[in-house]
């Protein structure tokens, strides 16, 4: 069976857009589930398992680094892109939300409910989580006065004295999630799907017009960006990777040359070309 690892406990985000991508396909798989973000990263690393899903992107908070990181020093490819709704409740068994004294929260889930946590009485003890379904859970064993930020989906209505829904900064809040693999297995590309295709850039010959030149490849060849990332090399202040998002298939005759003439004078890695994301219902 097909190991694919995502971060655990069973039904976090991550485990949502795991269980979406299995039902896609014809394959049977054996879900692993890490405890955090990093373990499944390093559980691709060991082999121990061919498959990994994971949040790359939040709609407000931006880029996960780590994940990003990990492109740059492991060998990884993008095969699908998931993108889903993703809405947060308060739970407590304190009426009274003055009550509560401490708070498990995902750190991504953090920024994303930013404005309700600022709300909140500023001497709660904020318990930093891996995952959603980890702060539930430390929540269930300590209860008393604490309470927990958890996907709405994951608590029944009346199961808590206290629930607040909708508490996400924005209410059109999104995560993309990635499916990644060891292989780069380029599929049949079909005229009528919208792909995009990922590469990463790597400043090892800093030059004036580095950034420029690169753009130009795609910019000269009517082919649109959707994204760009400079993460640190952490060797020295101003060397950077680019992280590069793209519309289109590397299959393409335009977007295979510039990818081409990128590659012919850098140094660069293309993670893959993969099905456009539409927002998951
Ligand atoms: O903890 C989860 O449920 C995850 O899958 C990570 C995450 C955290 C916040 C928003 C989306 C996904």
């Amino acid at each position: 069976m097909i190991r694919i690892v995502t971060l655990g406990p069973k039904n976090t985000y991550s485990d949502v857009a795991t269980q979406i991508y299995c039902s896609l396909q014809e394959h049977q798989y054996n879900i692993v589930y890490a405890r955090s973000i990093t373990n499944v990263l390093d559980m691709m690393d060991n082999n121990q398992a061919e498959l990994a899903v994971l949040p790359i992107e939040n709609l407000s908070e931006g880029y996960i680094s780590v994940v990003l990181d990990h492109f740059i020093k492991s060998k990884l490819y993008i095969k699908k892109e998931i993108l889903l709704p993703i809405k947060f409740s308060l739970i407590s068994n304190k009426k009274n939300p003055v009550d509560i004294k401490k708070l498990f929260v995902q750190f991504v889930a953090k920024g994303q409910c930013s404005k309700f946590i600022d709300s909140m009485d500023a001497k709660i003890e904020l318990v930093l989580t891996e995952s959603n379904i980890e702060s539930l859970n430390l929540f269930l064993k300590n209860r008393g006065n604490s309470a927990a930020i958890v996907p709405t989906y994951a608590i029944n209505d009346d199961e808590f004295n206290l629930k607040i829904n909708n508490i996400n900064d924005f209410k059109n809040n999104q995560t993309r999630f990635l499916v990644l693999t060891k292989e780069n297995n380029i599929d049949i590309i079909s005229p009528d799907i919208d792909y995009k295709t990922t590469i990463i850039v790597i400043d090892d010959n800093d030059y004036p017009g580095f950034l420029g030149n690169i753009l130009s490849s795609f910019s000269k060849r009517k082919i649109n960006l959707t994204s760009i990332n400079s993460r640190p090399t952490k060797g020295d202040f101003g060397k950077y990777y680019f992280l590069i998002d793209l519309d289109g298939h590397m299959m393409e005759e335009n977007i295979k040359a510039a990818i081409n003439e990128i590659n012919s004078k850098h140094n660069m890695k293309n993670l893959g070309s993969y099905i456009k994301a539409k927002l998951h219902k």
